[in-house]
């Protein structure tokens, strides 16, 4: 097998159909062995970008380099590059033996050699035993297991995944998740993964790239990407925000005073000029929810009155939307306290968070 994946450079990589611009020019460097995810909304060039290294979608302009060697001119089945799509794209009526070895039998590797491979990667898969099934015997979660099996088993270096959770319930979801993951330790391609869901991206992948409009906007480690969001566009795809714009700034003592609404203003960090074209960010998890006066006295923090507007309790988790002043409306999450009561609906709270996770995020650049 592999020992590390390749390295991939993509320089300039652009898409052009008649009067859509798919891909502008896309600039970055994956290291060999990473999980890499791109995220983005629909439409956003995810699938473009993914067939262009894949060798479906010819580039308009630009270079695609595999360890350093330009493959733009290479056909798809000679990149050595493996896929793994939504709908598995199985044989059915091949047992899950034949399933694996279809690409190894394509290449006329010795039957040897087959069996060898194929039988090794069903251990990999934990499907040994079940070599002579057919797949419409299968589970959901099994089938995806084989086709990750059938695209790997040839050991290419870069395995590029099209949603390839998109067709199952979310516990098989969250299951084959650290399938993944373990398989991608195992076999150690370099693996760039397409996904709807930034919950998986963050927890599978060693960095993300957020797409919109056929641009990268912003890349790095999911930490980095939830903690520094380049703009509201990244701060509010990934992970929930609590966004306000801000109508006017002014000093206030060590911080500044951000009028966000009628008869509501925050303190924040920094100085005024720090405030032009930005926004105000709160993560929900950055705010707590007590009766009124709970918080007085609080420095470095601010608190605000509301009233609560509903409660959801979700898997250890208590979302709640409280109602500020000027139709505003916050969304806090809170872990869930067995046996602990909580405010309902209709009761007044004070809610408070820090200062310093008083974001100021920039408009979309
Ligand atoms: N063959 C084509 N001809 C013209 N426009 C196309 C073609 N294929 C894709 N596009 C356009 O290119 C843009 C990017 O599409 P792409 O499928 O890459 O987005 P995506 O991020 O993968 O979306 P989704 O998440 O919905 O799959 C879209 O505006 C789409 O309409």
């Amino acid at each position: 097998m592999a020992e590390h994946g390749s390295g991939l450079v993509l320089d300039g990589v652009t898409k052009r159909y008649s009067s859509v611009t798919a891909l502008q020019p896309i600039s970055i460097e994956i290291a060999p062995g990473e999980f890499f995810s791109l995220i983005g909304p629909s439409g956003s060039g995810k699938s473009t970008l993914l067939g262009a290294i894949a060798g479906f979608i010819p580039p308009s302009a630009g270079r695609i380099l595999i360890d350093g060697r330009d493959i733009v001119d290479i056909p798809p089945y000679r990149r050595n590059i493996g896929m793994v799509f939504q709908n598995y794209a199985l044989f059915p009526h091949l047992t899950v033996f034949e399933n694996v070895a279809f690409a190894l039998r394509l290449r006329k590797l010795s039957k040897a050699e087959v069996t060898e491979k194929t039988q090794r990667m069903l251990d990999v898969i934990r499907l040994s035993g079940m070599g002579e099934r057919r797949i419409s015997e299968l589970s959901g979660g099994q089938q995806q297991r084989v086709a990750l099996a059938r695209a790997a088993v040839y050991d290419p270096r870069i395995l590029l995944m099209d949603e390839p959770l998109g067709a199952l319930d979310k516990n098989l979801r969250e299951e084959m998740q650290y399938e993944i993951k373990a398989f991608h330790n195992k076999i150690a391609a370099t693996i760039i993964y397409v996904t709807h869901d930034q919950e998986e991206a963050a927890a599978m992948s060693d960095r993300i790239a957020i797409m919109k409009d056929g641009e990268i906007v912003q890349h790095g480690k999911p930490r980095e990407l939830y903690e520094h969001p380049r703009n509201i566009f990244v701060a509010s795809f990934l992970g929930d925000a609590n966004i306000f714009k801000i109508h006017d700034a002014k000093p206030d003592a060590r911080h500044m005073k951000l009028d966000i609404g009628e008869g509501l203003s925050l303190s924040a960090p920094g100085d005024v000029a720090s405030a032009s074209r930005h926004y105000v960010c709160v993560r929900p998890e950055s705010i707590a929810v007590g009766a009124p006066g709970a918080f007085n006295g609080a420095a470095g923090q601010n608190v605000l009155p509301g009233i609560i507007a509903d409660v959801v309790y979700t898997a250890g988790t208590i979302r709640c939307r409280v109602k500020l002043a000027d139709e505003a409306v916050v969304t806090a999450r809170l872990p869930f306290q067995r046996n602990a009561a909580f405010f309902a609906t209709g009761d007044q709270v004070d809610v408070r968070w820090a200062l310093t996770d008083t974001l100021l995020i920039p408009e979309e650049t």
